[in-house]
């Protein structure tokens, strides 16, 4: 049945890669692929990169397993409708959405996604961390947040990226889910990116990858823009920037949990800056900011949306 009251929602972003937030604590909303685009869409809807249902783990079928460890699901979509197994940027959203909402103490806590269980730590303000990580304005507000993102995937063997004329070798970088890093001269070289760049083989990427082209901007840090699956070009990507991270270290000869030495890296967006570490164990954190700019209703007649 369609909802015949107004559906409360919020918007938010991570770095400016930004999501239409939707509360949905007892899983009610039947969310198609249709209805996420059309609340996504720029022109005709609320508009955002991405959209983060905030549902009770117990309440989704891909969460009950983890509802032990973890009260809340992240149900992610892309702008398309498509669902993704992971949003770096999202989760921080994510959890600075449940802080405001009072459904945790700041602190700690842990996510469920459908790339597993995901350690979060809230830190105070700004000004009691003492970091500056965000280059925009409003990055700040609330404070940064830490993500343990887990181990990354680097499977053997190179891909190629292709954007019109030009092709670049890329490495395959897994964060749960599916990179190619391609290091550039120029992050003009990529072009405008409305379309998906192509990566051969085909086969290497069964379910599609989020591309990265990333440039070196000093020692240990760099810069990237990205074209995600499902989304197009975004003005950032937290599990692209870590996919990055390790891509850029490996290239640079370091690898943390060979040289017994935790390597952190400066990753620069068009929308910000998230800085990047592996540990000795080969676990990644990023920190950056998440930020809450506002809270509104769906109009029901305008945007529909299926409940229970
Ligand atoms: N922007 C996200 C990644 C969102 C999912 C991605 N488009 C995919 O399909 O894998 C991030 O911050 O990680």
């Amino acid at each position: 049945m369609t909802s015949a009251h107004p559906v409360p929602f919020l918007r938010g972003h991570g770095t400016e890669n930004d999501f239409v937030i939707l509360p949905d604590p007892e899983g009610t909303l039947r969310l198609s692929p249709e209805a996420v685009a059309r609340l996504c869409d720029r022109h005709a809807g609320v508009g955002a990169d991405g959209l983060l249902r905030v549902v009770r783990s117990a309440r989704h079928p891909e969460g009950r397993s983890m509802a032990a460890e973890a009260e809340w699901f992240m149900d992610y979509r892309n702008s398309d409708g498509s669902v993704a197994e992971m949003c770096g940027n999202g989760v921080r959203v994510f959890a600075r959405y449940l802080e405001r909402a009072g459904l945790v103490k700041p602190g700690e806590l842990t996510v469920a996604t459908r790339a597993g269980l995901r350690r979060v730590r809230l830190a105070g303000e700004r000004a009691a961390t003492g970091s500056d990580t965000s280059d925009g304005p409003a990055g700040g507000i609330g404070g940064e947040i830490t993500v343990a993102m887990g181990r990354a995937d680097l499977p053997a063997g190179e891909v190629t990226v292709t954007v019109g004329e030009r092709h670049w070798p890329a490495r395959r970088v897994s964060m749960g889910n599916p990179h190619a890093v391609a290091f550039v001269e120029d992050l003009a070289h990529a072009g405008r990116l409305l379309d998906a760049p192509s990566v051969a083989p085909a086969a290497a990427y069964p379910d599609g990858a989020n591309v990265e082209f990333v440039v070196d901007r000093g020692p240990r840090h760099v810069a990237f823009r990205v074209h995600e699956r499902g989304s197009g070009e975004t003005r950032s990507c937290g599990t692209g920037a870590c996919a990055v991270m390790v891509a850029a270290a490996r290239r640079d000869g370091a690898d943390p949990v060979v040289d017994g030495v935790p390597v952190t890296y400066t990753v620069d967006v068009l929308g910000g800056r998230l800085l990047i570490t592996e540990d000795t164990d080969g676990r990644i954190e990023m920190t950056g900011p998440a930020v809450i700019v506002a809270e509104g209703v769906l109009d029901p007649a305008a945007l529909p949306l299926t409940v229970d």
